[in-house]
Formats: structure tokens, C-alpha cells, sequence
């Protein structure tokens, strides 16, 4: 039985719960329940801190788990990255007052805060950079106005929690975050039961970012019209009862939909439909 690590706490665990449930799976209906056996699929789920899911898989008790990629930085675990799930997108940056320092360079002698520490230490001896680093568990953009710091290094989205504490980012981000699938570094690249769990993952993204489009056009479009909508091995086609028609299927990107429909329309092409894909394997 494969056994993953979910997470049972913040950003990560509401959407990687909705997309393990999107993919077949069981999902726990009580957030104190701290495993959960999925016999029908053969898979046993852990709800741990998202912190701690990278030291888990590495130590090879489970067989994978779905965390953020600064999470798994931070850590230091001898983990990696097998599939990205494009959700928790987030940057890791320093923050500070404005005025008090233009770039990283000039962090000589202040004092870091932030819950990140395995990221920030590293970066700052990547650099050559002489600054304390001080650990803090959350809410780190108040260690500012309380003095505990001079800089900051911390998540940012949207950036409303930095603008709240009249902080400003300095320098390039460090980390571009998402979370990932992640599996003990050098583990059996063809496991089935893995190879099986990321093929339904991978059908749930693409399920998301995908819509069916379905039209009728005349023959002499098609080519134009299937340049339109290439597929992603190549549109089907099927004659239509009246001669010189054809119908046409193919995926296209959910986000290009409204644009393709337009073109085809102007192509001449009617009846031109999307629907929903609510599973999927490439
Ligand atoms: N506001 C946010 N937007 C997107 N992703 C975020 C945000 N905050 C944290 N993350 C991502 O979530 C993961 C951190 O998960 P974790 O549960 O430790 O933090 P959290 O969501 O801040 O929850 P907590 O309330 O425990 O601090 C990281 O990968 C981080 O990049
Ligand atoms: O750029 P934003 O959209 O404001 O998001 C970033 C904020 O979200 C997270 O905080 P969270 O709410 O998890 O609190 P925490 O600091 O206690 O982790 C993160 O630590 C930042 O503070
Ligand atoms: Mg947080």
C-alpha cells in the first residue's frame, strides 16, 4: 500500500485535500483524524505538518508527500520534486522599512527574521553576507516594529501582509514556491503505485486547465479550424448527415476558450460548445 503524506494545517491542506478527492481518493472528514486507509485504491494517507512531511519522506517511512517547495528547501531533507500541483504559489523574499537597506548586500551586521531559517542561513552564506538570522514561528512582519530585526524574510502572494506593516521587498526573490509531489531522493523512479497516483494527479490538472470544445464547420475550414484547435494529439473528426460539413472535438486551455470560440466563428464554424473534462489520463 502507498503511503503519502498530506498535509493537516494552512495553505497547503485545504487544496491538496480537494485534489486528492478530485482524483478518486478518500478524504479524511474530521481534521483530528491523523490517518486515513483508502483500501479500494491501495493508498494510506498521513496528515502531518507540512513541515515535517519532507523529513518524513526522506527518512523513506512514506513513500511520498505533497508539501511547498520552500518547505522542502528549508528542510534540508534529501527529498525531491516529482510532479508540480500549481497551487500555494507564493515568493520567499527579504522585506525591511524602506530606506534601511537597497539590496542584500547591505544586510552586513542586521539581524534576519524568519521562519525559514535552513533558506535564509544558506542564502545569506551563498552571498557571503554577515547577518544573524532569528527564528520565528509566524507573523514575522511584526518583528520588525517590535525591534527583534532589521530585515525580514518571509512568503509573499499578494503582498497585503507586508504593505499592512509598512514593509517593502528588497532584492530578487529567493524561492518561487508552489507545492509539489515529493519522494525520497534516488527512490524507484517506476514504481507503479506511484507512477499510478501521479497519473491521476496529473489527470485532475489537466481536467482543471482544460474544457472540451466541440463545432461544426465546412469541410473547407477544417484545416484552418484544427490549426485552431490542435488537441493534444490531434482533433477528432466525424461527417456530419449534411454533406460538406464535418464535426469537430478537441481539448483546448480552459483560459483560451472564449478566444478560440471567437476565431472559429469567424471561420464560419456553428454550434460551437465547451464542456467541462471531470477526469482525465494523458
Ligand atoms: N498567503 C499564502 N499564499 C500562498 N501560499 C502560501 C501563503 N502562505 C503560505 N503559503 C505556502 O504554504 C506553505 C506553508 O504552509 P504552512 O502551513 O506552513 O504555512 P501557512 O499556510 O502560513 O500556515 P500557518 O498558519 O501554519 O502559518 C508554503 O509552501 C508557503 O509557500
Ligand atoms: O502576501 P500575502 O498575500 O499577504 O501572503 C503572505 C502571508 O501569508 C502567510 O502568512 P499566514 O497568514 O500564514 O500567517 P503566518 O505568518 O503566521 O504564517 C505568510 O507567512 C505571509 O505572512
Ligand atoms: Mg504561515
Amino acid at each position: 500500500m502507498l503511503r503519502i503524506a498530506v498535509p493537516n494545517k494552512g495553505s497547503l491542506s485545504g487544496p491538496a485535500g480537494e485534489m486528492l478527492h478530485e482524483a478518486g481518493y478518500l478524504q479524511r472528514k474530521d481534521s483530528k483524524e491523523l490517518v486515513l486507509v483508502d483500501p479500494e485504491n491501495e493508498v494510506e494517507f498521513f496528515y502531518l505538518r507540512p513541515r515535517d512531511i519532507a523529513v518524513y519522506v526522506s527518512s523513506g517511512r512514506l513513500d511520498i508527500g505533497i508539501t511547498g517547495r520552500d518547505l522542502l528547501l528549508d528542510s534540508g531533507a534529501s527529498a525531491e520534486e516529482i510532479l508540480q500541483l500549481g497551487f500555494a504559489r507564493s515568493t520567499f523574499r527579504y522585506a525591511t522599512k524602506p530606506g534601511t537597506a537597497s539590496g542584500v548586500e547591505d544586510f552586513g551586521g542586521l539581524t534576519v527574521a524568519t521562519s525559514y531559517e535552513g533558506i535564509v542561513a544558506k542564502h545569506l552564506a551563498d552571498k557571503g553576507i554577515d547577518a544573524s538570522v532569528v527564528h520565528l514561528d509566524g507573523a514575522v512582519e511584526t518583528a520588525i516594529e517590535l525591534g527583534v530585526a532589521q530585515v525580514i524574510a518571509d512568503v509573499v502572494q499578494t503582498g497585503t501582509s507586508l504593505r499592512n506593516a509598512g514593509l517593502s521587498v528588497v532584492g530578487e526573490p529567493i524561492i518561487t514556491s508552489e507545492a509539489v509531489v515529493i519522494r525520497r531522493t534516488g527512490a524507484d523512479r517506476d514504481d507503479p503505485g506511484v507512477q499510478r497516483f501521479l497519473r491521476r494527479l496529473q489527470g485532475v490538472l489537466v481536467a482543471r486547465s482544460y474544457v472540451m470544445m466541440d463545432y461544426d464547420c465546412r469541410v473547407e475550414h477544417l484545416e484552418q479550424a484544427a490549426a485552431l484547435t490542435p488537441g493534444l494529439e490531434s482533433p477528432t473528426v466525424s461527417p456530419l448527415h449534411h454533406e460538406g460539413w464535418v464535426a469537430v472535438r478537441a481539448m483546448v486551455p480552459a483560459v483560451e476558450a472564449q478566444r478560440i470560440m471567437d476565431d472559429l466563428y469567424h471561420l464560419g464554424a456553428r454550434a460551437i460548445l465547451t464542456t467541462a473534462i471531470h477526469a482525465c489520463r494523458l
